[in-house]
């Protein structure tokens, strides 16, 4: 592909966690160019400023927020912004021509009741939410490919629903039984300041937050019934786990047929996923390590079953900068424009 060929995208929200990610992968990306950047606080500083490992590879300044130059400038949106405030920016740029990948919540709900109820707020976009496509290509490729914008998935819901979507998908399971336990590193929690974020209040410690009521709950909830085809609900347990990166979810539900076997659920994922070239189902008693799937887009799942409580036992193991929020939104990005999906993505981690 030549270079006047590559399409102009830009980044709001570069200078957080998600931004970053982005701005690596794009500049690896052979189709897509990397041409503004956004910021609030930020905004005047070049880039390498904040990112100076990144500086031999670009010389962009972070922009304050204009949305006609955006859309001048950019045929692709990222939002990678705290929840609430791309609802600001989405319809103003769809309505410019622009294509947009939103990273916060706020394009996630197809109902604005929903929403509002879990992330507060006033939102009166409730026909561009409905236009909006979850961005969980394993589940919605078709419709990924045939939107102009994509509310991509959190990062506990990437690899809960990921785990769970073969057994609901199939009936395998009582859907009133599903336990999600999670861990996650700190880098969830973004790049600003958070008291129980320091190394301090985090190192050397492992506890649970949000039990019971965690804003990824009705977002789970929302892809489960859709899924299931009736509404579902979930326990939903997140932890902050002392590492940077990485989630870990171990899913539990109840069999309808207790005969099942762990080979049986082997080949059932491996055939559900067996175009998902993303998702990585383990061989028996192999089960998945957070820092395999680190700075890349895979996510690794195994299945066991304990015959004696009738549960089956899933694991799934992904980054959360990546196939959790940034990578995954690549992906997306390459089924909208149609290019093919593993460009620019990496699928090694750089761990030993
Ligand atoms: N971290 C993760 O693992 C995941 C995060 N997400 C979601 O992705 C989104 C981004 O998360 P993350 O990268 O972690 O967040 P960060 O806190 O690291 O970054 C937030 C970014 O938003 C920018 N920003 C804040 N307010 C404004 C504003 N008023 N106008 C323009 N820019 C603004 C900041 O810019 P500045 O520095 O210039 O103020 C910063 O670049 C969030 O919605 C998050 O919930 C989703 C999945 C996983
Ligand atoms: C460790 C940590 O704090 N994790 C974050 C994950 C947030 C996320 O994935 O983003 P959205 O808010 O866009 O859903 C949390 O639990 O809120």
């Amino acid at each position: 592909m030549g270079e006047s060929a590559r399409v102009p995208v830009g980044i709001v929200g570069a200078s957080g966690y998600g931004g970053v990610q982005l701005v690596r992968l794009l500049l690896e990306h052979p189709a897509a160019e990397l041409v503004y950047l956004g910021g609030d606080s930020s905004a005047g500083q070049l880039f390498s400023d904040l990112y100076p490992h990144l500086g031999h590879r670009l010389n962009l300044v972070i922009e304050s927020i204009d949305l006609d130059q955006i859309a001048q400038r950019c045929q692709v949106v990222f939002l990678s912004l705290p929840n609430g405030l791309a609802h600001r920016m989405a319809p103003e740029l769809l309505a410019k021509g622009c294509k947009v990948l939103d990273l916060s919540a706020d394009y996630r709900f197809s109902s604005l009741e929903t929403y509002t109820a879990w992330y507060g707020g006033e939102r009166a976009d409730q026909a561009v939410a409905e236009s909006a496509v979850y961005g969980l290509p394993e589940l919605y490729r078709e419709r990924i490919a045939d939107t102009q914008l994509v509310g991509c998935p959190g990062c506990y819901p990437t690899a809960s629903l990921l785990a769970i979507a073969p057994l609901l998908k199939q009936g395998l399971i009582a859907s009133e039984s599903i336990i999600i336990d999670a861990k996650s590193g700190a880098s969830g929690g973004g790049r600003q300041a958070k008291t129980q974020l320091l190394l301090a209040e985090a190192d050397n410690s492992l506890g649970a937050y949000g039990v019971a009521r965690h804003r990824h709950t009705p977002e789970i909830e929302q892809i489960c019934s859709d899924l299931a085809g009736h509404d579902v609900l979930v326990q939903f347990t997140p932890h902050l786990i002392p590492m940077v990166r990485g989630i870990l979810a171990t899913v539990y539900a109840t069999l309808r047929d207790p005969g099942l076997t762990r080979e049986d659920l082997f080949t059932i994922y491996s055939a559900f996923y067996r175009t998902a070239g993303w998702v990585k189902i383990l061989p028996g008693g192999i089960y998945p390590q957070t820092k395999w799937a680190a700075g890349t887009n895979l996510c690794y799942i195994s299945v066991e079953v304990d015959p004696r409580t009738g549960r089956v036992i899933v694991l799934s193991a992904i980054d959360n900068l990546m196939k959790g929020q940034a990578s995954q939104a690549i992906q997306c990005l390459n089924i909208l424009m149609n290019w093919e999906e593993k460009l620019g993505l990496p699928n090694l981690c750089f761990y030993p």
